[in-house]
């Protein structure tokens, strides 16, 4: 027994921790945030408004991108009046490549990319229709290739040397399929892959790419979409917290700061990215060594919340029935 305590607690330890220490890659970096120019799309509203507060207070040049011209400015107003900072602000919509570069050409380089712009739609896809599924990927998948595209070739030939990054915010639903999110879900698993691909063909120029998975969280665009949500949606996404957009910013920049791939914002949060690592890049030793010793826990863990979602599916169908007959 204390033979065994001792490989576990301090053997496992000794040995597994200088071997992480070595092979996690891309290596650690520091990102700096002040000075730099932080470009944030979906900047009026929600998450991408407190990223744009934040920046501003963290002294950085900030710029925002939206499509409506009245909440941008409405944004630059509150950020103006709250850091006493003049962010720029452009009107283009993400899905149209042509306006998304003439404002990047704009804007000039940009040192942060935070995309931070999206539409979520909770329904069954039987109920959708097929515009509104397509309208999903577009704004939420393509507008990031777009972005992505259209900003590349500066950042690639920046003069500065320092690291820079480009942060996607995903979404816990980007972890998890969840009832209701069929093309949400499939928008955000997208950001993913596109994300891991991306790290390996710009680590050579010292971008460094994030992923940020908040839960729900209290924006103006979670108010619009909770009206249409299906109850079954509702009982699973409860299964996290919520959280308030500014907190959510703050977790944003402490991950893009040492640019951390997954970035969680709460204690489910860290939980699913653990339960999910897969062959994610990882720059932490010590967040590997919890993912390496704990891998089985995560598993557990998250088949018995699977457990508890279909035995709410199964329950509502048969109330359904019930109801009918
Ligand atoms: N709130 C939540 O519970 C959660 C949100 N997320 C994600 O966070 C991101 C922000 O969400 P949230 O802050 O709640 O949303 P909001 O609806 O409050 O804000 C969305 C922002 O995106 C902009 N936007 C929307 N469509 C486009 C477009 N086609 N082109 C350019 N800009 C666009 C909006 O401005 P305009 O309409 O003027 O274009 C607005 O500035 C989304 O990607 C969402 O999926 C993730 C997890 C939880
Ligand atoms: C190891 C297992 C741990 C399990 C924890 C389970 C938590 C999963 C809950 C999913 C929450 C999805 C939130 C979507 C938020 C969002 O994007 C929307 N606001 C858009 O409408």
């Amino acid at each position: 027994m204390a033979d065994a305590f001792f490989s576990f607690f301090v053997l496992l330890p000794l040995i597994l921790l200088p071997i992480l220490y070595f092979i996690v890659r891309p290596r650690p970096v520091n990102i700096p945030i002040k000075n730099r120019h932080v470009f944030i799309t979906g900047g009026s509203s929600g998450i991408g408004l407190a990223l744009a507060h934040r920046a501003a207070a963290e002294g950085a040049r900030v710029s925002i991108m939206a499509r409506s011209l009245t909440k941008l400015e409405e944004a630059r107003n509150s950020i103006k009046n709250a850091t006493g900072i003049e962010v720029a602000i452009y009107a283009a919509d993400v899905q149209e490549y042509d306006a998304v570069k003439k404002v990047v050409d704009e804007a000039g380089p940009i040192d942060v990319l935070l995309l931070s712009h999206g539409v979520f739609y909770a329904s069954e896809l039987e109920k959708m229709e097929l515009s509104e599924v397509k309208f999903t990927l577009d704004v939420n998948l393509m507008g990031c290739l777009n972005m992505i595209k259209a900003v590349l070739p500066k950042m690639k030939n920046r003069k500065d040397p320092l690291p820079v990054s480009i942060a996607f915010v995903s979404s816990q639903a980007g972890q998890v399929g969840v009832y209701g999110y069929v093309a949400y879900s499939a928008s955000k698993f997208g950001l993913r892959g596109l994300a891991e691909a991306l790290q390996q063909e710009v680590i050579g120029d010292n971008i460094h790419v994030s992923l940020i998975f908040p839960p729900d969280t209290d924006t103006p665009g979670l108010v619009e979409g909770r009206k249409r949500r299906p109850e079954l949606t509702k009982i699973i996404i409860s299964s996290s917290g919520i959280m308030k957009a500014d907190e959510v910013a703050q977790k944003a920049f402490d991950g893009i700061r040492h640019g951390s791939f997954f970035i969680s914002c709460n204690l489910e949060g860290i939980a699913l990215s653990l339960a999910t690592a897969g062959l994610s890049p990882q720059r932490s030793f010590l967040m590997a060594f919890v993912e390496v010793v704990a891998a089985g826990i995560p598993r557990i863990v998250a088949l018995c919340f699977q457990c508890n979602w279909y035995r709410s599916i199964e329950k509502w169908h048969k109330e359904k029935k019930f109801n009918l007959s």
